[in-house]
């Protein structure tokens, strides 16, 4: 087996995503072929509406490919059911309604549902992995604290958590910085990077923050109309990749510092 096989946690091949409905079909992107191993860091970028968010739910298996094919530990995702999926996948969405009345500590208890028993009584290797996703994180503090209680930084570090909890070896997680200051942007994909390094997860992100994803990220997915490119930043930086992400006229990327800028 290669050293990639051996590692690969999501594979797809020559994947079409897009919608489709009796009356129609709507291609958002085709003929995906992307790769992730073990332990990476991967953003996947591109302008509002170009099918981040879309391409995520395909990936996760929450949207069926119009095309191609999703493997999960080289597994058919379609062929998993949905338990052994939980425990393959955690996935945080954007905007995904949370009861704010719940306490951190519960909320991070709720990653654990796909391995408790029928009432959901958490064992002991439950609040192991409860404590161990707080300490992660670094939010023990603020456990017994009501979620409507927290900052949306707080609030995203708590998803986070629920996410780890779950102890799946793939995290996938739709704008986790939205919301948040450029500090706490900055922090929340570096304790991503932190946890990948720590927990050999790979964690697959959705974000609009392509200077901080070409510092931190070890592979990038860029997603644009007409083509979806993957590889490391640097292999997108020499191949040039990122000077045709935004319409020509307002913002340049300026090799030299790899990051975009607005043009004077
Ligand atoms: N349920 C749906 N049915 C049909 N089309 C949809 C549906 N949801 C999204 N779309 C369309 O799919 C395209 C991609 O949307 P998507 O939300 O995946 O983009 P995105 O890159 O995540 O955007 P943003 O950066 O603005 O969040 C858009 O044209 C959108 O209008």
């Amino acid at each position: 087996m290669e050293k990639s096989q051996q590692h690969s946690i999501l594979k797809t091949t020559n994947l079409d995503i897009g919608y489709s409905t009796k009356a129609k079909k709507t291609i958002i992107a085709k003929a995906i072929d992307i790769e992730v191993n073990q332990g990476e860091l991967v953003a996947v970028i591109g302008v509002n509406g170009v099918g981040k968010s879309t391409f995520l739910r395909t990936l996760s298996g929450v949207q069926d490919a119009l095309q191609g094919e999703v493997l999960v530990k080289h597994q058919k995702i379609k062929q998993i059911d949905s338990l052994e999926l939980a425990s393959l996948i955690s996935l945080v969405l954007t905007e995904q309604p949370i009861s704010k009345n719940l306490s951190v500590f519960e909320l991070v208890a709720l990653g654990r549902q796909p391995y408790t028993n029928w009432i959901g009584r958490l064992g002991k290797n439950d609040l192991r992995q409860i404590k161990k996703a707080l300490q992660h994180v670094g939010i023990e503090d603020l456990q017994n604290k009501k979620c409507y209680e927290l900052s949306d930084g707080q609030l995203q570090k708590v998803l986070i958590a629920r996410a780890i909890a779950q102890n799946t070896p793939l995290v996938i997680l739709d704008e986790p910085t939205t919301h948040l200051d450029l500090y706490h942007k900055a922090y929340v994909l570096k304790l991503l990077k932190k946890l990948t390094r720590k927990t050999n997860k790979a964690i697959v992100f959705a974000s609009h923050e392509i200077n901080l994803a070409i510092q931190l990220c070890d592979k990038i997915i860029l997603m644009q109309p007409d083509k979806v490119s993957t590889g490391s930043p640097r292999k997108l930086l020499e191949s040039g990749a990122f000077s045709s992400v935004f319409p020509e006229g307002l913002i340049v990327f300026d090799k030299a510092s790899a990051s975009f800028k607005i043009k004077p």
